[in-house]
């Protein structure tokens, strides 16, 4: 497993849940054993800060514990409005009871009972949410309208793999619990991660090879490659994405929003790509966060045109828009950039970098270090050098 301080937020909370919590950063294993008898675990304010994935830890601390009180709400990127009650009232669904305090949330979980789960909207943490309850709670359950993304598919597989009654169709997922005592699992390749790198090498007009242990499922990032005239090479285990080298990157435009259209979190990648490396206009919308564009304005004191923002709907949904007139030869200045609320909007703002000919200095990396555990260093591995001066203020 990763050590972003994202996932290191995460095992300081199963360390309220088990007595015996080994994680070995350089072997890269979490082990969790013996789990704690039941009692009220508290997350702390400052605990509750680090990390919005807190959610996807509920069931298990109440299945454990019996009960969670928690200051104000799990954080997480500031990119428009992100209500999380639909969380609670799923878990409600298979007995919780959840009730808003002066100082935060209680939940309690004393009676449970299977539940059928219909995400009317493909919701990411409530599909975990839901699958982590149903797995808790004896008897069948079902969740329909499940997320249709990769990552947490593997949630299904793992829990499947390890002996548990899990089955997915589709966007219909069934479960019956309890699941099994121990579960072992190798983590698949981080989907995002794997596309910022593969960004980063057609920013510089080179290529970059991921390899990863398990099938990287990208494909609408790879059939974005392909239609902007970059190289694309899957081979066993390995993924190669090249510049065309002799010619710019072709316009075009991009639909992101919640998969299996091109994911929302892979957006400010392809923007920044389209506006520095490709020839003519591309509009880009996005229907999951209205201010996932946002770094863009970032890089509009470093030299970047601005980016043309609006409010639009798309299938009925609001979405934001952008339109980025490319110019594949810009140089950006760089400089001390304005904070970006945003682990992958950060990210962007550090692969700017590579189109820049001064310092590029990211002046807050909270969230970048929430994501990544070191991509400055990940792209000096890849050959980007002290000239592009990528400096992360810690
Ligand atoms: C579906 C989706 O694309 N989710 C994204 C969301 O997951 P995350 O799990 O944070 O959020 P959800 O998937 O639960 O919801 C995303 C958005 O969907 C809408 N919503 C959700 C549930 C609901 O019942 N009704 C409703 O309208 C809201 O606008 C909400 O903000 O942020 C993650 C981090 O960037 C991305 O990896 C996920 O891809
Ligand atoms: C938006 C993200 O994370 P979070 O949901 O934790 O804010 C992200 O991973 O890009």
């Amino acid at each position: 497993m990763p050590a972003n301080s994202d996932a290191l937020a995460l095992v300081d909370a199963m360390r309220l849940v088990f007595a015996d919590v080994e994680h070995d950063r350089d072997a890269r294993t979490l082990r969790l054993r013996s789990p704690l008898p039941p009692g009220t675990v508290e997350w702390s304010a400052e605990l509750v800060s680090r990390s919005r994935n807190l959610y996807c830890l509920i069931p298990a601390t109440l299945h454990h514990r019996g009960r969670l009180r928690f200051a104000g709400v799990p954080a997480g990127c500031e990119i428009g409005l992100r209500p999380t009650q639909w969380y609670l009232d799923t878990l409600a669904l298979f007995g919780a009871t959840w009730r808003a305090t002066e100082h935060g949330t209680d939940v309690e979980w004393t009676v449970r009972r299977p539940a059928r789960v219909a995400f009317a909207y493909p919701s990411m943490t409530g599909t975990v949410v839901a699958v982590a309850a149903a797995l808790a709670t004896p008897g069948a359950s079902v969740v329909e309208g499940a997320t249709a993304e990769p990552s947490c598919w593997e949630q299904v597989e793992a829990l499947a793999a390890n002996g548990a009654d899990v089955h997915r169709v589709g966007d219909r997922i069934t479960v019956t619990g309890p699941g099994p005592d121990t579960v072992r699992w190798a983590v698949g390749p981080d989907r995002i991660h794997a596309v910022t790198l593969l960004t980063a090498g057609l920013l510089t007009r080179g290529a970059v090879t991921v390899r990863f242990t398990r099938d990287l499922r990208v494909p609408r990032f790879v059939e974005l490659c392909e239609r902007i005239g970059a190289e694309v090479e899957v081979g066993d285990g390995t993924m190669t994405v090249a510049h065309p080298g002799d010619r710019a990157l072709r316009a075009t435009d991009v639909r992101a929003g919640s998969e299996p259209v091109f994911s929302s979190d892979w957006a400010p990648f392809a923007a920044l790509l389209l506006a520095t490396r490709a020839e003519g206009r591309s509009t880009l919308t996005d229907t999951v966060f209205v201010d996932r564009f946002q770094f863009l304005d970032r890089l509009v004191p470093a030299g970047l045109d601005a980016p043309v923002v609006s409010r639009t709907h798309v299938e009925g949904r609001p979405a934001v828009e952008v339109v980025v007139d490319g110019r594949p030869d810009v140089r950006l200045r760089g400089g001390v950039l304005e904070d970006c609320p945003d682990i992958r909007g950060s990210a962007a703002l550090l692969l700017a970098a590579l189109v820049a000919d001064g310092p590029v200095t990211i002046p807050r990396a909270t969230h970048l270090l929430r994501g990544y555990e070191d991509l400055p260093g990940q792209l000096r591995q890849l050959g980007v050098t002290a000239a592009h001066h990528l400096e992360v203020v810690r």
